[in-house]
C-alpha cells in the first residue's frame, strides 16, 4: 500500500503545491526539482510539520494527516541538526528508544549493536562536536536503523559531504532500507544520487509534485521544467 498523497494541496503564503499519487511500500523515490519548487515543504507535510491546506496523507491505507509528527510511522533526516550537541552519541541514539533515556539492558545492547554496524562502536561516549561530518551522518543513520520506522524521509542529509563519503552514506541508506524494508523519499540536487539509490523519481516543479516515474528515463529525457534546472 505504501504512502498515498490524496489530492494534497500545500500552501506557504502565495506558494502552492499539489500532489496526488501513491508510492508502493519499500520503494526508493528521489525528489528532484528547482530551488524553491517545494521539495522541503512536501517532506515537511508528510512528516507532520506543515499542515496541508486540503487533501489527505495515508500510510498503509490509514489516514495520518492529523497525527502529530512523533506519532507518524517515519524518521526524518535533514542536512544538519539531526543530533543534540549536549548529548553523547549513545544518548542521542537512546533518545530514539526512550525519551527520558531510561534504557533497559536490551535497549543499551541495541544501541551498541547499531553503532557497531555503522562502524562507530568506539565513539559511543563522544559528543557530536568531536566527530567528523561523515561520522555525524553515520550516527544519524544509526538512529534511523534503531527506530526502524517504515518510512524514511531524507532532505539532502549528505549535501555537505564529499563525493566519496556521500556515496558511502547512500550505500548505508540502501543497506538500512534493505534491512528494515523501509520506503525511502530522498530530496536531492544531484541526479547521480537519484540514479544510485532510487529507481523512482518525483519531479517537483510548477506547483506540482508529479507522480513517481522511472528515474533513468526521466533524467535522460527530462520534462522542460527539470531540463533547465539540470543543465544549471
Ligand atoms: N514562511 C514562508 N512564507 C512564505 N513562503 C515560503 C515560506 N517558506 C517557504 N516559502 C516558499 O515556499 C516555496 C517552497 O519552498 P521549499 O523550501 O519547499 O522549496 P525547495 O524545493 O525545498 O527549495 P530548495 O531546493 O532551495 O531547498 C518557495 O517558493 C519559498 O519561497
Amino acid at each position: 500500500m505504501g504512502l498515498t498523497l490524496e489530492k494534497l494541496a500545500l500552501e506557504q503564503g502565495t506558494f502552492r503545491l499539489e500532489a496526488d499519487w501513491t508510492v508502493p511500500q519499500a520503494a526508493r523515490v528521489a525528489v528532484i526539482g528547482p530551488s524553491g519548487a517545494g521539495k522541503s515543504t512536501l517532506l515537511a507535510a508528510i512528516a507532520g510539520f506543515h499542515p496541508p491546506a486540503s487533501g489527505r496523507i495515508l500510510w498503509a491505507g490509514a489516514d495520518i494527516t492529523q497525527l502529530p509528527p512523533g506519532d507518524r510511522p517515519l524518521s526524518v533526516l535533514f542536512q544538519d541538526g539531526n543530533l543534540f550537541p549536549h548529548l553523547t552519541v549513545a544518548q542521542n541514539l537512546g533518545l530514539g528508544l526512550s525519551p527520558r533515556l531510561r534504557l533497559t539492558q536490551a535497549q543499551r545492547e541495541a544501541v551498541a549493536g547499531v553503532l557497531a554496524q555503522v562502524g562507530l562502536g568506539d565513539k559511543a561516549e563522544r559528543k557530536p562536536a568531536a566527530l567528523s561530518g561523515g561520522e555525524q551522518s553515520r550516527v544519524a543513520l544509526a538512529r534511523v536503523l534503531l527506530r526502524a520506522r517504515p518510512l524514511l524521509l531524507l532532505d539532502e542529509p549528505f549535501a555537505a559531504l564529499g563525493p566519496a563519503l556521500k556515496a558511502q552514506m547512500l550505500d548505508l541508506v540502501d543497506r538500512i532500507a534493505g534491512q528494515t524494508g523501509a520506503t525511502v523519499l530522498m530530496v536531492t540536487h544531484d541526479p547521480e544520487d537519484a540514479r544510485r539509490l532510487c529507481p523512482l523519481t518525483v519531479v517537483v516543479a510548477d506547483g506540482t509534485a508529479a507522480a513517481p516515474t522511472a528515474t533513468g528515463p526521466v533524467l535522460d529525457d527530462p520534462p522542460p521544467a527539470l531540463r533547465a534546472y539540470l543543465r544549471g
